[in-house]
């Protein structure tokens, strides 16, 4: 199965990576100039992933049209430039495997809705799981859900894409396996908050558990399983992205409980923290639905200005409730 890359961002290289394993060829459209000559002119991504060597195997192109020949793409554009990436793309009927972890601004669809809106033709998968690329490009062991509602067709790509180290987990719940990754990105920026503002290990804690009852309700409600929630996609992404300054979300929070502003943390920054884009859609989504989601609340208010110490003491003071129901 000849693989195509769209996006040549840091996940985007180390996929495609994944996908040359065995001298396969690979070839990776990239939106910036420079990213298509340093791959094939050096085998490095110097701009986004610039400690790995690439194999020779994988060709790097500005044009999107030789993608065409591609028996499966790997989407791996930031979700909200999904739609106008595989519209640019044209029509097509060659399985979708998206990598992005986000929900679209202005429409609320997960990244595969967006792709089944713009190539309703073609099948969609979805690759999601607690996968930080300069890890995955060293070759450290790394696991993922590969959720495809076509299971022979899941089966086939958890199998192209699998690796020794680089393990695939077959799933057909494909909302499940999105929407983990999307809010996942948003309490990571809380929890990025805990630690800048310097507010404790057992704070960071709560805040994952909560924000994982916070992903449920919010998962439930749109037809994900509990147990995809529960997986690799879901709390295992929550758990590494909550706890690493590695994460960009993570990291962005540490910046806002420093008490910086968003706009400074965010300007002139050319790697994407997905989680500043999905906390006021999500926010708008949940409060359509009727679901409580006070953590990702705070962040959206954080992100607007809000200061540190008042949006944690409002979350504090919040009635006291019961844990579960
Ligand atoms: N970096 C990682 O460890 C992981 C990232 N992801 C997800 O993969 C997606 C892509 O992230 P990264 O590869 O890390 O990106 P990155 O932060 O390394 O690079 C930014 C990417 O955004 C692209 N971009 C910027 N403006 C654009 C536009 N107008 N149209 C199309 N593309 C544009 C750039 O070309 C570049 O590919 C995100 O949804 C991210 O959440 C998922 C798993 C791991
Ligand atoms: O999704 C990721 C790891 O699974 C990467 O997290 P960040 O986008 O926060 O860096």
């Amino acid at each position: 199965m000849k693989i195509g890359v769209i996006g040549g961002g840091a996940w985007g290289t180390a996929l495609a990576q994944v996908a040359a394993r065995g001298e396969r060829e690979v070839v990776l459209w990239a939106r910036e100039p420079e990213v298509v000559a340093a791959i094939n002119e050096t085998h490095v991504n110097s701009v986004f992933l610039s400690a790995v060597p690439l194999p020779e195997t994988i060709r790097a192109t500005g044009d999107l049209g030789e993608l065409r020949h591609c028996e499966a793409l790997l989407v791996v554009a930031p979700a909200q430039h999904v739609r106008a990436v595989l519209s640019a793309f044209g029509s097509g009927t060659m399985p979708l495997v998206l990598c992005a972890k986000g929900i679209e601004a202005g429409t609320q669809l997960l990244v595969g809705e967006v792709a089944h809106a713009v190539h309703p033709n073609a099948p969609i998968a979805v690759l999601s799981g607690p996968t930080f690329a300069h890890e995955v490009a060293a070759g450290q062991p790394t696991a993922v859900t590969l959720a495809c509602e076509d299971e022979a067709l899941g089966a086939r790509l958890a199998e192209r894409l699998a690796g020794p180290a680089f393990r695939t987990y077959a799933s057909n719940d494909v909302i499940g396996a999105e929407i983990g990754g999307a809010v996942k990105n948003v309490l990571a920026i809380a929890c990025g908050v805990v630690e800048g503002a310097g507010l404790g290990q057992n704070a960071r804690a709560a805040l994952i558990a909560r924000g994982f009852a916070e992903m449920t309700r919010f998962g439930l409600a749109r037809g994900a399983r509990a147990a995809t929630l529960a997986g690799l996609s879901g709390l295992g992404d929550l758990v590494l992205t909550c706890s690493s300054t590695n994460s960009r979300n993570f990291s962005l929070g540490v910046g806002l409980g420093e008490g910086r502003a968003a706009t400074e943390l965010l300007a002139d920054r050319r790697t994407v923290a997905e989680g500043a884009f999905t906390a006021p859609v999500l926010r708008e989504a949940a409060l359509a639905a009727g679901i409580d989601m006070p953590v990702c609340d705070a962040v959206c208010a954080l992100l607007g200005g809000a200061d540190v110490q008042d949006v944690v003491g409002a979350l504090l003071a919040r009635p006291l409730t019961r844990e579960y129901g």
